[in-house]
């Protein structure tokens, strides 16, 4: 994928634009796909894998344990047969305003109309009133606020989502002007108060319940942190964790869905261990003309910190077409260009007419982004703002991907553990795949004695450029020259039985070699 490498910024023979793609391995940049309806079958949760999919979220905003049990049943099945990894997400209901649409009749709402909002939920949600989730709304707006309602994992399209207008509040309701027609469809619509702190716990109740249980049964990699408002959300939620056994290795993602979240973003960025740049409801919260300058810098600020950046709400149209808008195909090779790390499929895959399609088409995407992103500019910016003195590791991995450019290799392979070294050379943005071999390492509880690497190796699925592959935990984990050589020998067979180490090829290995990290390079004769 690195061999033709264009770059925007010298003049491209305009022609050369059509010359069709080489097959290659895949993207280096990572699809989250929403497992529901639409793509729960072993079948489908197949073809996903197989287009590119490498993290599955389970939202749980919607349906209940035993429903997303059931799609992760198979999707387990999907990856023994496919034999493709994929990690498991799960996502936090959190402070998020709903409106349950018991009957599923779908609601008519005409502009310049009235409509209360109320928490009186025994009622029927109807064109004049809608029960929400939420008893604190009427305190915490006021007349001339902003409200937007759309169907659970709204697109945005216009027909079936409405802005609404506070007019005024009575007791405990809202009353609202209708600014748009639409019909709301579906069973769960979601709501966003523009710019309003809603003073509900970031984990909810129910979602503390969900992760102890779901979640510890599971084993889950990920836990998208929805409406993370504040660093401290974060330190609740990794102690909530850290006394759940195997979900103190969870890594928390924070979804920064809002203002508040932006305001804070620095300190939230320090506490996570990625970022979920969710444009969805961000993309209401902030002025159209500002949604771009905070994925600019929030991405930016990612990669710098070298931990990974997730961007949703790219090919929303999909949902119902086979093919994205100019705009939509633009801004997922824009979101790569901008460095994210992984773009995170909603309606599209979970209730749309395309999930396999999307996925293909969203890698087709990444994959050409990829091969025109500016590797050197951004490899000396990262160098530039790391400064000196480098940690040791840093510098080792910064130099291996160096050093991989400058042969021309056509894989990393990076020996690791904890995951460290690996992610840390991802975040030099190698122009070839990285393959992480992850050293399983014994550890016990008191209890029981169990081997590590198994979430870290899942947890790459996540990164850029990483592809991580699980060593045989029979393999001492202890650096000696012949572990590392019977080691070594098992990645260059799974890389050449992949397809992208071919014979005289050179590779770069990262590895320890006693107490030394060394950085090698090998060319293959066969
Ligand atoms: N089991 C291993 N065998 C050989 N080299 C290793 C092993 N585990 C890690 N390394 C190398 O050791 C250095 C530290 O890597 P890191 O991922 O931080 O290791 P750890 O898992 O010990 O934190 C890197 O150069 C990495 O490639
Ligand atoms: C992904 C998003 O959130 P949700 O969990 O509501 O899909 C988003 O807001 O972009
Ligand atoms: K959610
Ligand atoms: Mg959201």
């Amino acid at each position: 994928m690195h061999s033709n490498h264009l770059l925007l910024e010298e003049p491209i023979r305009m022609a050369s634009i059509l010359e069709p793609s080489k097959a290659s391995f895949s993207a280096m940049s990572k699809i989250v796909g929403t497992l529901g309806p639409r793509s729960r079958s072993v079948e489908v949760i197949s073809a996903c894998l197989k287009a590119g999919m490498s993290v599955a979220r389970f939202d749980f905003s919607w349906s209940d344990a035993e429903y997303h049990q059931g799609t992760l049943e198979n999707l387990k099945a999907a990856i023994k047969t496919t034999k493709k990894l994929c990690a498991v997400m799960l996502d936090t209901v959190g402070p998020e305003l709903q409106v349950v649409n018991k009957s599923e009749k779908a609601i008519t709402l005409k502009a310049d109309d009235k409509v209360i909002l109320t928490p009186d939920q025994g009622q029927e949600a109807t064109s004049e009133v809608l029960p929400i989730n939420f008893a604190g709304l009427s305190k915490a707006v006021k007349k001339g606020d902003t409200i937007f309602i759309g169907q659970y994992l709204f697109t945005g399209s216009e027909t079936t989502s409405v802005w609404l207008e506070v007019d005024e509040v009575e007791g405990e309701d809202v009353v609202c002007v209708i600014k748009n027609s639409a019909t709301l469809a579906g069973s769960l619509f979601t709501l966003h108060a523009s710019q309003i702190r809603i003073d509900l716990p970031t984990l909810s109740d129910k979602d503390k319940q969900v992760i102890s249980t779901w979640g510890v049964q599971n084993k889950i990699d990920f836990i998208s942190l929805s409406y993370t408002r504040h660093a401290e959300d974060v330190r609740e939620a990794r102690q909530f964790l850290s006394k759940l056994g195997d979900l103190s290795q969870t890594q928390i993602f924070a979804k920064i869905e809002n203002v508040e979240g932006l305001t804070h973003f620095d300190e939230i960025l320090q506490e996570a261990d990625g970022i979920i740049l969710s444009r969805g409801n961000l993309g209401i919260d902030l002025p159209p003309e500002k949604v771009f300058l905070f994925q600019k810098s929030a991405v930016y600020k990612c990669n710098m910190a070298g931990k990974p950046a997730v961007v949703t709400r790219v090919v929303d149209s999909m949902t119902d077409n086979l093919r994205p808008t100019r705009a939509e195909a633009t801004d997922v090779a824009n979101a790569v260009l901008d460095g994210c790390d992984a773009i995170l499929l909603g309606a599209e895959t979970l209730r749309g007419l395309y999930p396999i399609e999307t996925i293909s088409i969203v890698g087709k995407i990444c994959a050409e982004a990829d091969k025109v992103s500016n590797q050197d500019q951004y490899f000396k910016k990262t160098v530039k703002y790391v400064g000196e003195p480098m940690s040791h590791l840093e510098s080792i991995a910064s130099s291996a991907v160096r050093a991989a450019i400058k042969v021309k290799a056509s894989v990393i392979i990076c020996f690791t553990s904890s995951g460290r070294a690996a992610r840390l050379i991802a975040k030099y943005r190698p122009t070839m795949p990285v393959l992480s071999v992850v050293i399983p390492r014994l550890k016990t509880n008191q209890l029981k004695w169990s081997f590590t690497g198994a979430f870290e190796a899942r947890q790459s699925l996540i990164v850029r450029g990483l592809f991580p592959l699980l060593a045989d935990p029979r393999h001492p984990a202890e650096s000696t020259n012949a572990t590392n050589e019977s080691v070594l020998k098992v990645a260059l067979d799974h890389g050449k039985a992949s397809g992208v180490i071919k014979s005289h090829d050179r590779i770069v290995v990262c590895q320890k070699v006693g107490d030394a990290s060394v950085v090698k390079i090998i060319e293959l004769e066969d």
